[in-house]
């Protein structure tokens, strides 16, 4: 007997959704992205737009966050099958960490290939300004330490396997094309690549923490997106991830900053344009990118 937890967004469900998904959606997505906090922006840059709300899909959790529309959004990029997660769920909304993660379960499902995943993050490395895009390099889980892992419970191997390695959770090759193509752009002067670690929030953090998170190897704080990743890559998907610096941690004693939501969505509008363009040009090339490996592979 499996215990309960488990069962509740399973294997059943997550498939459940996702065939509801494919018979009501235009198109058979093999890109997934999701949005961080005021980063939702991001799922305009798509074409013949099909739009759920949360609200209507089959097991599907609610947003309750501002900044998070709570909308699923199918589409084209240049050609390119994409699906849009307008909102993301978090551990301090109070769902259990399996049901934040189902939804990349449903990728899975529909197809998805590459999960890109965004999200607004406190920049902790001295060197990070505000409004700098972090290409995420690795992570670290903090309420992994305490238990908290998304994989914990009965392991289905429809999905994966017991013990996913993780030592290679961001894709090499999709961080240098995005190295690539953000010098293209001429963004090079506020792209960074780094280390983000997950808390599990709401509080933001105390300046005790933020410098014991930055002496541990963090370069920006977040409470989003690792949970994501260690379930796309247990079930074999490629993913990349960025992470928008909204604010800068507070790090010192004599500071008066503060950290607070409306800055991060702020920083979001403030930086909307040019991650749309970074993202929308590394979808792209993930498919040129796929092409040309089948198109090797056959040869
Ligand atoms: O979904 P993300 O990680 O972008 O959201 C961040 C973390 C909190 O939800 C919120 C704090 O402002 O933004
Ligand atoms: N801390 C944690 N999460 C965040 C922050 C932060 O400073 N900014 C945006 N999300």
């Amino acid at each position: 007997m499996l215990p309960e937890a488990s069962c509740k967004y399973g294997y059943e469900e997550c498939k459940a959704t996702a065939d509801w998904l494919l018979d009501h959606a235009p198109v058979q997505p093999l890109v997934g992205i999701v949005c961080g906090s005021g980063l939702g922006g991001l799922a305009d840059m798509l074409k013949d737009q099909k739009v759920f709300s949360y609200s209507d899909i089959p097991n599907f959790p609610q947003s309750t966050v501002c900044g998070h529309a709570g909308r699923l959004v199918f589409g084209t990029l240049k050609g390119q099958p994409c699906v849009c997660m307008k909102g993301r769920f978090h551990l301090y909304e109070g769902y259990p960490i399996e049901k934040i993660t189902m939804p990349i379960r449903v990728f899975k499902l529909m197809g998805v290939e590459t999960v890109i995943l965004t999200n607004a993050a406190g920049g902790l490395n001295q060197d990070y300004k505000v409004g700098d895009i972090m290409i995420i390099k690795d992570h670290i889980n903090l309420p992994g330490f305490a238990g908290r892992n998304p994989l914990c419970g009965p392991n289905d191997e429809r999905f994966g396997t017991r013990f996913p390695c993780m030592s290679d959770a961001y894709d090499r090759k999709l961080r240098q094309l995005a190295l690539d193509v953000g010098q293209e752009l001429g963004y090079s002067h506020f792209l960074r690549e780094g280390v983000y670690c997950v808390l599990g929030g709401p509080s933001f953090e105390t300046i005790a923490e933020c410098r014991m998170l930055n002496r541990l190897g963090a370069d920006a704080v977040g409470m989003s997106t690792v949970h994501e990743v260690i379930v796309a890559r247990h079930c074999g998907m490629r993913v990349f991830a960025l992470s928008l610096i909204s604010n800068q941690a507070v790090m010192d004693y004599s500071s008066e900053d503060k950290a607070n939501h409306e800055e991060v969505l702020q920083t979001g509008e403030h930086r909307s344009q040019q991650l749309v363009k970074l993202v929308s040009t590394i979808v792209t090339s993930v498919d040129q990118h796929r092409r040309g490996e089948s198109t090797k592979s056959q040869h």
